[in-house]
C-alpha cells in the first residue's frame, strides 16, 4: 500500500515503529514516557506513544495487545482492538490494564503494544421490515455445539 505520513515525538526513545519479522502483521509501539510507570491490581492507564499518523481514507489502525506482555505480566489493553480512525491526528495512546494480582511496572521505551493497518469500508443501511431467511436463522452463542 501506499506510504503513511506519520509524525513522532521524542525520536531517540521512540524509533519509528517497524515490523519485527518480513511478515509480521503488526508493528510494535513503544511507551512514550519519562520516567517508568507501576500499575496496580486492576489499575488502567493512559499510555502516550509520541506517535501522530495520517491513515490514507479507507484505512485504519488496529491497536492490539502483545501476547507476550499479556502472558508474562498480565499487562493487556482494556479496549482492544483499539480503533484509530483515518481522520484521527491526534496522539496515539493505549489504554493499558494490569490484570494481574501485582504490581507491574511499564519502562520508557517499552513496547507494550502493537498496531496493525486494515482497509474498512463504510456500509450504507438501509432499513427493511424482513430479513432474508438462513439455516441459522437467530441460532448463536453456541447453538451449533447443541446435539
Ligand atoms: O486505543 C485507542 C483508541 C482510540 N484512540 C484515538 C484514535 C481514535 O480515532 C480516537 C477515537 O477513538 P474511539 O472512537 O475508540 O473513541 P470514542 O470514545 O468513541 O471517542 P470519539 O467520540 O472521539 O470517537 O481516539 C487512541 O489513540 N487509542
Ligand atoms: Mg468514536
Amino acid at each position: 500500500m501506499a506510504a503513511i505520513t506519520v509524525k513522532i515525538i521524542n525520536k531517540s526513545a521512540n524509533p519509528l515503529p517497524s515490523y519485527a519479522t518480513a511478515d509480521s502483521a503488526g508493528m510494535d509501539l513503544r511507551a512514550n514516557l519519562e520516567t517508568a510507570i507501576t500499575l496496580q491490581p486492576l489499575e488502567r492507564v493512559l499510555v502516550p506513544t509520541g506517535l501522530f499518523m495520517e491513515l490514507p481514507a479507507g484505512y485504519e489502525a488496529q491497536i492490539r495487545p502483545r501476547s507476550g506482555l499479556a502472558f508474562k505480566q498480565g499487562l493487556t489493553i482494556l479496549n482492544t482492538p483499539g480503533t484509530i480512525d483515518a481522520d484521527y491526528r491526534g496522539e496515539i495512546k493505549i489504554i493499558l490494564i494490569n490484570l494481574s494480582n501485582e504490581p507491574q511496572v511499564v519502562a520508557p521505551g517499552e513496547r507494550i503494544a502493537q498496531m496493525i493497518i486494515a482497509p474498512y469500508i463504510q456500509a450504507n443501511l438501509e432499513a427493511v421490515e424482513l430479513l432474508t431467511e438462513t439455516d441459522r436463522g437467530a441460532g448463536g452463542f453456541g447453538h451449533t455445539g447443541k446435539s
